[in-house]
């Protein structure tokens, strides 16, 4: 197996698939801050444990609220291109599940270049609880997931998951800084092998290794 990249030209331009395509400038930085609220309503949301006759109220605002945002909405599948240090482009979808930052489900998971791949660094609140204090699996798989793809697009051979292995070694802890690494350990034809861990103060929690087939162009 061998690691290989292919030059900027041959990757697959999501404008072509009839994706809208954004830039990191078209989002403004209140919509930003406004989901990052959302987050924080939402764990308040999970752990509130005040009177009905606040839990009415609080619902009233949020439903009018809901109605205002609904005034003009985004096409779900907009694809926002960034601009790397290496000036390479990198598509994602923008209201991605894990890495989103404009979507208040995503814990948001953010990732940047390193020398073998990406790193980045997520706390999942109180709202992705499994087990009591601890992540619930299917985020920890999520988080991997998101990281695994992304190491495959960052290296020039973006596709879809076609596999995914996940190894649960320690609970991942809640609100609690974690670290995600990935990258690419191997290809063949449009198969790309890709690993991946999440540290807890640097002990591993959860190993991931997935297939991701490219995209035929
Ligand atoms: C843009 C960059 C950033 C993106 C980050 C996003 C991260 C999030 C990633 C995801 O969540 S993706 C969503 C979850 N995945 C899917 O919904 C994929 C659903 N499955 C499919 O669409 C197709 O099955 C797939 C594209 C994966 C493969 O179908 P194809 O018809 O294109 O491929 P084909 O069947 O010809 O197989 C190509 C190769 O992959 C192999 N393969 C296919 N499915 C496999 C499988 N399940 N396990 C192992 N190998 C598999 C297959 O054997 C073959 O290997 P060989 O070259 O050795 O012959």
């Amino acid at each position: 197996m061998t690691v290989q990249t292919q030059p900027d030209a041959a990757l697959p331009d999501p404008a072509d698939f009839g994706f809208s395509v954004i830039a990191e400038d078209d989002l403004p930085p209140e919509l930003l801050a406004l989901a990052e609220q959302v987050r924080h309503l939402v764990e308040a949301v999970a752990h509130t444990d005040v009177e009905r006759e606040e839990l009415v109220a609080a619902r009233g605002m949020v439903e009018a609220l809901t109605e205002r945002l609904n005034a003009r909405r985004r096409d779900t599948t907009t694809v926002l291109k960034e601009e790397s240090p290496q000036a390479r482009a990198e598509y994602s979808t923008v209201i991605n599940a894990v890495s989103g930052d404009t979507n208040p489900a995503a814990p948001p998971l953010s990732l940047e270049r390193t020398d073998d791949g990406l790193r980045g660094e997520v706390t999942l609140s109180g709202a992705y609880q499994g087990p009591p204090g601890a992540a619930h699996g299917g985020w920890v798989a999520a988080l991997l997931d998101q990281a695994l793809g992304a190491a495959a697009g960052a290296a020039g051979m973006p596709g879809l998951t076609a596999n995914l292995n996940v190894d649960f070694h320690e609970i991942t802890p809640l609100n609690e800084p974690l670290s995600v690494e990935a990258r690419v350990t191997g290809t063949e034809r449009r198969k790309v092998f890709v690993s991946g861990e999440i540290r807890h103060n640097g002990q591993v929690t959860a190993t991931g290794t997935a297939i991701m087939v490219r995209l035929a162009l």
